[in-house]
């Protein structure tokens, strides 16, 4: 998906809300646990009640791999359970030496179809680039994250006076383009939204922490949104697991409905969409 049809369903669904699929087995309602392929069940339910109200998915990759080939499968079967004109970002962090990173990207553009996939910066431009020759893909760098942890080095004060997330930022920028690349800028990180939006006025940020990690969006739209939103907010835990039972669907359509419906208002408030 390109960044105008991006902007056009953001525009379309008054909506910049991304439904993350961490499924765990462990918390999927009892009645789905003798299925064929609970993962599946309990995702295509999700996508079934939310996809009004979703720009994008982001299935954890991590929840996946956890389960071997079975979980491979209930991936590859999710992601062709997507409507096409929903944006998909394989949450994977991958970035290796070129020519690892190459199969990552050739793992999750051609065997699998996702639109993007997040990525690590820590090893540099030949990590990123193999990601960036996908025509029609998206790279999701990952710049400031929501995390505790994001503060043992990412805003650490470099030799040049900036923390290394402007760093990252400043050189990432120049490998791709608003047309290629994402960044990832937790929700968690209110003050700091708006300085990074500073250095990268046109690019969209992927950003999860709102709901279970407590980030609030009203912050994050108020120093991160730019005329075309730039935004895709991700809520996982707080929609998919909103219900326990039978109803967990429903519990989840409802969490996504009140989600897009402050959206709107704030795309009404601080974009042109
Ligand atoms: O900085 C980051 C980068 C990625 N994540 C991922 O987003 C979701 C958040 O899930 P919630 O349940 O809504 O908290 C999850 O997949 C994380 O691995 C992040 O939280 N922060």
């Amino acid at each position: 998906m390109n960044r105008q049809e991006l902007i056009q369903q953001i525009k379309a669904k008054q909506s910049f809300l991304c439904v993350g699929l961490d499924t765990d087995l462990q918390k999927i309602p009892s009645h789905l646990q003798g299925a064929k392929d609970p993962i599946f069940e309990f995702n295509k339910e999700i996508i079934d009640q939310t996809a009004d109200f979703a720009v994008a998915y982001k299935p954890n990759i991590a929840f996946y791999e956890a389960l071997g080939p079975r979980g491979w499968e209930s991936l590859a079967k999710t992601l062709e359970y997507i409507p096409k004109d929903i944006f998909t970002i394989a949450d994977a962090k991958r970035g290796d030496i070129g020519n690892t990173s190459g199969l990552y990207a050739k793992a999750f553009f051609e065997t699998m179809d996702f639109d993007s996939i997040t990525v690590a910066p820590y090893m540099g431009v030949d990590s990123v680039g193999p990601f960036l020759e996908y025509a029609g893909k998206w790279v999701i760098l990952l710049a400031l994250t929501s995390n505790e942890g994001s503060q043992d080095f990412q805003v650490t004060t470099l030799q040049n006076g900036k923390p290394l997330y402007q760093e990252v930022l400043e050189k990432s920028s120049q490998w791709g383009s608003p047309d290629n690349m994402m960044y990832v800028v937790g929700a968690t990180r209110g003050e700091k939204i708006g300085a990074v939006r500073k250095i990268v006025p046109d690019h969209f940020f992927l950003v999860p922490g709102v709901g279970a990690q407590g980030g609030s969006l009203q912050e994050v739209a108020k120093y991160g949104m730019n005329k075309n939103c730039g935004l895709l907010v991700n809520s996982s835990r707080g929609i998919i697991y909103a219900g326990k039972d039978k109803d967990f669907g429903k519990a989840a359509r409802q969490e996504a409905k009140i989600l897009q419906a402050e959206m709107a208002d704030l795309l009404a408030l601080y974009s042109e969409l």
